[in-house]
């Protein structure tokens, strides 16, 4: 087990297009780090740097306290374990398992014995004789994280291994490497563009945006208590709701804004550098949201018009529109909604403890 630790790490192309911008980041031992961000953003760039695939063009990589950025990435300590499978498919599950520990000159009985512990984590010891092909998606999966396993590395590094699994079973081998994690207690670190992934997976989650850390927090700091818009918008499904507004009064112990159709909302937030009337964003999740009976009239309450209506079984999302913005906003609620059809008229409650704002650069303004 190590911990590892990246010093302004930067990844350039060619000498001049800067892809990773300098990357600091302290991963402890025996850490479950998850780096989620949209497509191109350069989570696997920087996954493979820390393997050793991509040469790191600036700053330090630090491996178990060593510095490893010219260390060949067979020395590292590490296995990796990608979208595709890549097994051989010539050989045995056995023979997949035991390939690297045989490079590495194990032999009889105790190779025998290394791989059988690893296929019982992974509860594929009755596939050992099977070749690849006699194998379903999952089951590979599980074979290339017992060649990873049987390694006994310092760090695992995962690159989207669920994508190619359909949704059910993503959903079972995310319950396994949780249990893996915790048996193993190995540094993981596991790169996804899935927020549900990152949520599940990761003792703490970096949000990586254009090559830069947004914000690193464990899933529950980051749900709860997003840095910026940008984390705001990308953990979560529905999404958070945002509706523009401007700063109306600063109190003590929070910030009245004024919505598009002159509706006045509090929320918990401490006012900072702002000034009345500049421009922000209010923040809502959709399940803090309440949907309120007809013809009520209470503080923080806005006005909207159903525009449709999703029923889940164990929940339905309501999507309305304001007046005067154009944007839906989307209300989950747990009971309820699910007789609402289009055009009707709501009232909708914001609890000002729920409501989260953001200036014009998208900056998260600290919680009251
Ligand atoms: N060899 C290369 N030369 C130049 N640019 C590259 C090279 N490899 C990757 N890039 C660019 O680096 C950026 C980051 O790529 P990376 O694969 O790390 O993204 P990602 O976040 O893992 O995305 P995805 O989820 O789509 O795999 C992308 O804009 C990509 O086009």
């Amino acid at each position: 087990m190590a911990a590892v630790t990246l010093k302004g790490v930067v990844k350039r192309y060619d000498d001049k297009q800067t892809i990773i911008h300098g990357i600091d980041l302290a991963i402890a031992d025996g850490e479950f780090v998850v780096f989620v961000g949209p497509s191109g953003c350069g989570k696997s760039t920087l996954l493979r740097m820390i393997a050793g695939l991509e040469e790191i063009s600036g700053g330090e990589l630090h491996i178990g306290g060593l510095l490893a950025n010219d260390v060949a990435p067979a020395k590292r300590g590490l296995a990796m374990v990608f979208q595709s499978y890549a097994l051989y498919p010539h050989m045995t599950v056995f023979e997949n398992m035991a390939f690297a520990l045989k490079l590495a000159g194990h032999k009889g009985e105790e190779l025998k014995a290394q791989v059988g512990r690893a296929a019982e984590i992974l509860q594929i010891a009755h596939l050992l004789q099977r070749r690849p092909k006699e194998l379903s998606g999952g089951q590979r999966q599980r074979v290339a994280i017992g060649r990873a396993i049987v390694r006994k590395p310092e760090v695992f590094l995962f690159d989207e291994p669920l994508s190619n699994l359909d949704a059910s079973l993503r959903v079972q081998m995310r319950v396994e490497l949780s249990r893996l994690h915790k048996e193993l207690k190995t540094t993981m670190i596991y790169v996804t563009h899935d927020q549900v992934e990152a949520m599940t997976l990761g003792e703490r989650i970096v949000v990586i945006n254009g090559g830069r850390i947004e914000q690193v927090g464990t899933p529950y700091e980051l749900y709860t208590n997003p840095g910026n818009l940008f984390v705001a918008g990308f953990l979560g499904a529905p999404k958070m709701n945002f509706i523009g507004a401007d700063v109306a009064h600063i109190g003590a112990i929070g910030v009245r804004v004024r919505l598009a159709d002159g509706t006045l909302i509090d929320a918990d937030c401490d006012g900072g550098a702002a000034a009345i009337g500049d421009k922000v964003t209010l923040g809502i999740r959709a399940e803090h949201m309440a949907l309120l009976a007809a013809g009520s009239a209470q503080a923080n309450m806005v006005g909207a018009v159903v525009g449709h209506v999703e029923y889940l079984g164990d929940q339905t999302v309501v999507y309305a529109s304001m007046q005067g913005d154009p944007a839906l906003i989307a209300l989950r609620q747990p009971q309820g909604g699910a007789a609402l059809r289009a055009g009707e008229r709501i009232a909708v409650h914001l609890p000002p403890a729920h409501c989260h704002l953001f200036d014009a650069d998208g900056r998260a303004f600290a919680r009251a």
